[in-house]
């Protein structure tokens, strides 16, 4: 683990979330899938659950039976943990610190994605098709969950490099200065920049006519499967301020 191969897994996971961004922007928002009380005396009324909320639940659940959570890279939005029975264990490396290891902002991330996020990536309307919608919702939100609190494994390297100076700032809780030491404006800059042009790269039409379009001079957004600029801020406002959270987090309990 160096700052190096962290970075490397942050930059390769934006391709994961690029993508899902633009399976999810294929269908409308089909609202009625989110709401608790949409399908009348069935099962979201009786639990107070939305169609969504009971999708991801059941899914996870089929998951985590299949030893999804082995992986501390993964961690599942509902806490029940299904013990995984489908396939024999696998001996993962542990490279977090155990007491830390548990860190995680995945309310934050559900309340976001469907509060912010949604609204803004999709068109409105209502096709009924719930399911295969909800199922590229869940894609969306592991992929924003495995980067977002990958931030502690980006702590652990950090704390690693310079234990002196953390470990004087975690015994004196100094949140602000721990925030303010592991922060790198240059390289926020760098990550938003590359995740707009991906959106604009990978979202584009595909056709045999013609010279190959890179897009990137091609500002006209009709062009595009999701608006690059939606990806920016989702970077700008909440993937990248959710991450650092995560990582001084982590780093407040480094030392337990
Ligand atoms: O790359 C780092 O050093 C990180 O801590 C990750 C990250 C990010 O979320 O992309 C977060 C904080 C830094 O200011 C820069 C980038």
């Amino acid at each position: 683990l160096s700052l190096d191969t962290v970075r490397d897994f942050l930059t390769r996971e934006e391709d994961t979330i690029v993508f899902s961004l633009i399976e999810r922007a294929k269908y409308p928002l089909n609202r009625p899938a989110y709401d608790p009380v949409h399908f009348g005396a069935g099962a979201g009324q009786r639990l107070n659950a939305s169609f969504a909320e009971l999708f991801i639940r059941e899914s996870e659940a089929v998951q985590s039976k299949s030893g999804r959570y082995q992986s501390l890279q993964e961690i599942p939005f509902f806490a029940h943990r299904v013990p995984f029975a489908l396939a024999p264990p696998y001996n993962f490396t542990r490279e977090l610190y155990l007491a830390a290891a548990s860190v995680n902002v995945n309310d934050a991330i559900w309340s976001m994605y469907f509060s912010e996020l949604l609204p803004v990536l999709t068109k409105n309307g209502d096709d009924g098709n719930y399911a295969v919608t909800v199922d590229s919702d869940l894609a969306c939100l592991q992929a924003l969950s495995r980067r977002i609190n990958y931030g502690r494994y980006v702590a652990e390297v950090k704390f690693r490099d310079d234990q002196q100076t953390y470990t004087s700032l975690i015994q004196a809780k100094d949140r602000d200065a721990l925030m303010k030491l592991l922060t790198s404006e240059a390289q926020e800059d760098v990550v938003k920049k590359r995740v707009e042009k991906k959106a604009i790269v990978f979202g584009q039409n595909v056709t045999l006519d013609g010279p190959i379009e890179t897009g990137v001079n091609n500002t006209n957004q009709a062009n595009f499967k999701i608006d690059p600029s939606v990806v920016y801020k989702l970077y700008d406002q909440w993937v990248i301020p959710l991450t650092k959270e995560v990582e001084v987090e982590y780093l407040l309990h480094r030392l337990d």
